[in-house]
């Protein structure tokens, strides 16, 4: 379960972001939308405790990002939208590094996962080679492994798809749909409106900072009063806010 709640981000006395109140429950899958600069990425730094926000909190299962971090922060998996990986270290030394980071203790069980995740994204073959070696998408997906190696009960992933080949997506896509199935809370930023569609349960909408819309693709198409996409719906909402309407 994720709250956001009252959260305000200044930057050059600017709120590029202001969110008044954000539940994701447990099980659940949320595509975080927005057009470029809306904040997302601020935001998603704001929950992960990477930035401070200059009002309001954010929790995790409870826990207080920012009075109660250690609690907080071991119940997260984060893949940033740029791979954030050690590039020094092989994989599978990076792998063992982020379970161990999130407590879970070496073992074959933990051999055998890292191999298993390592199989599906087709990384097996580079598995020792240094991260450094890696072309763009194989970093991002050393990065989307590292979030998942320790089961997080949270799971924030920024433009997870980015830089994936159309295998790795369908792979991810599985790995998430798991993951909800067991429980987890999944909030991940996408551009990819087919993305969102096909795999969230709950959208929401930023612009400026501010949340226009969260609810069910269902929801968004009834407020919309017709049968729009996702795509039309996103387009329409993001359009009236930039003519002012
Ligand atoms: N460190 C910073 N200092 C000043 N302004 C910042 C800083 N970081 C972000 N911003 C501003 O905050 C706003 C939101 O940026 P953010 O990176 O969160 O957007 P985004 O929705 O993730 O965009 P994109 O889809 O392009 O990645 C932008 O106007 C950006 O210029």
């Amino acid at each position: 379960m994720l709250t956001i709640e009252k959260v305000t981000k200044i930057y050059d006395k600017f709120k590029v972001v202001d969110i008044d109140k954000l539940n994701v429950p447990s099980g659940t899958i949320l595509g975080f939308l927005g057009k470029n600069g809306a904040g997302k990425t601020t935001t998603i730094k704001l929950v992960t405790g990477m930035l401070r926000p200059n009002t309001g909190y954010i929790k995790i299962n409870g826990f207080d990002v920012h009075t109660q971090p250690m609690h907080a922060k071991k119940l997260i998996g984060y893949s940033a939208d740029k791979a954030n990986v050690y590039e020094k270290l092989t994989c599978r030394e990076f792998l063992r590094f982020m379970a161990n980071l999130y407590g879970v203790k070496n073992s074959s069980k933990l051999e055998d996962e890292i191999c298993e995740l390592l199989e599906k994204f087709d990384l097996t073959e580079k598995a020792d080679n240094y991260i450094q070696s890696y072309s763009h998408g194989m970093k991002k997906k050393a990065s989307l492994l590292g979030a998942l190696i320790h089961k997080p009960k949270v799971l924030i992933l920024d433009e997870p798809t980015d830089g994936l080949d159309p295998q790795s997506i369908k792979v991810l896509k599985d790995i998430i749909l798991e993951r909800k199935q067991a429980g987890a809370t999944i909030f991940l930023s996408t551009h990819i409106l087919e993305v969102a569609e096909k795999l969230c349960d709950l959208i929401t909408i930023i612009n400026k900072g501010k949340i226009l819309f969260t609810g069910t693709l269902s929801e968004l198409k009834e407020s919309m009063g017709k049968d729009s996409s996702l795509e039309e719906a996103f387009l329409e909402i993001t359009a009236d806010l930039q003519e002012g309407k």
